[in-house]
């Protein structure tokens, strides 16, 4: 049996480690917030993130890094902004031979750095590996099917975590660029947020397809711009979360969108929100490296404009629909 620690108690950091003992691991999760421990040890469940699941007998919640001792593999699910801090923290306890999973999907706003680049900065011993792909936190959660990208320039490790959370209804496949699939996963929440406008606006099916298929060509150029293997962009941890996140409510980033859509204004949109809609961080940044760097990226410049610029929803809609005529390229 092995031993799995996951920091951040979200829905994602506790889908995890529900899907880790699963498959049969001795699970450890830090969760930020007291009442959260004292809901997954003795409720069991966690009620203020993923309420309504029952979280198994072999997962323990703590509250101090220092707890969380020496596990095969530490998955890191704290949200992108709070990465490095978080990171920080748990540096000063963890031993340098721990492989840490990033499982978050950003870029940090204040350098401009994808979440890798901070985890190697802030732990550079610590083997890294990269998990992204199309996974809703309650689907995996309650082992509805979910498949998603294992990244690491460590293949044996890579192959020994899928090995160690692996399952029927969690189904990892393997890959080497960890720029690439972490990039899918950033950017593709910046893009749910515009097919969001899309569908609370009402502009339709066909507005939204060829929305997720030109974010696409954005993802691809953001990735080349950062090494990332254009092939990496259509599989699970690119195509597959923007396809996902693009077409549910029930991603959080394309409700801000659609709340955005139907009229409401960001301001309120933003006050008092419990989880995290990354797109709307990620949005900022990505908008400005797209600037700095003449990446175009016009799908971006407009969920920027809309959240962080003081633009009007049909203004902004109409300059994305009015820009000249160009030839249709992905890669
Ligand atoms: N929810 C989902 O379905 C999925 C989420 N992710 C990613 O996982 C990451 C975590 O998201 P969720 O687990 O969904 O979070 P969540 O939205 O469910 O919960 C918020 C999280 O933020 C943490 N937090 C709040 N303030 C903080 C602070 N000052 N410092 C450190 N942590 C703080 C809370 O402790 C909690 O863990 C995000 O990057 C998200 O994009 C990835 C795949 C699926
Ligand atoms: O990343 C996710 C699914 O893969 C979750 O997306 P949201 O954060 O938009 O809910």
């Amino acid at each position: 049996m092995g031993k799995i620690a996951v920091v951040g108690a979200g829905a994602w950091g506790t889908a995890l480690a529900i899907t880790a003992a699963r498959a049969g691991n001795e699970v450890t999760i830090r969760a930020r917030e007291p009442e959260v421990v004292a809901s997954i040890n003795e409720q069991r469940e966690n009620s203020l993130f993923l309420p309504g699941v029952e979280i198994p007998s072999n997962i323990k919640a703590v509250a101090d890094f220092a707890e969380l001792d020496t596990p095969d593999f530490l998955l890191m699910v704290a949200p992108a902004q709070f990465v490095r801090l978080v990171a920080a923290d748990l540096s000063k306890t963890l031993k340098e031979s721990v492989p840490v999973v990033l499982c978050s999907k950003g870029i940090e706003q204040s350098s401009g750095k994808l979440i890798s680049d901070v985890m190697a900065e802030v732990m550079p011993k610590n083997p890294l590996v990269v998990l992204s792909g199309p996974s809703f936190a309650l689907e995996a959660a309650r082992g509805l099917p979910t498949a998603v990208t294992i990244a690491s320039k460590y293949q044996k490790l890579a192959q020994s975590l899928a090995e160690a959370i692996g399952q029927p209804t969690f189904r990892p496949y393997l890959s080497r660029d960890v720029v690439g699939a972490e990039i899918g996963g950033a950017v593709k929440n910046v893009f749910a947020i515009a097919c969001g406008v899309v569908a609370g606006k009402q502009l339709g099916e066909n507005a939204r397809a060829a929305l997720i298929t030109r974010s696409l060509a954005e993802m691809v150029r953001f990735g080349e711009s950062r090494g990332a293997d254009p092939e990496t962009m259509v599989g699970l941890s690119g195509l597959g979360d923007l396809i996902l996140t693009c077409s549910s409510p029930q991603s959080r980033n394309m409700s801000l969108g659609m709340a955005l859509g139907e009229g409401k204004d960001i301001a309120e949109i933003m006050k008092n929100r419990k989880t995290v809609a990354e797109g709307y961080y990620t949005s900022e940044i990505l908008y400005r490296i797209a600037t700095e760097e003449k990446i175009d990226m016009p799908v971006a410049k407009a969920v920027y404009d809309l959240l962080h610029g003081d633009k009007k929803l049909d203004d902004v809609i109409s300059e994305l629909l009015s820009r000249p005529i160009s030839k249709e390229e992905m890669f």
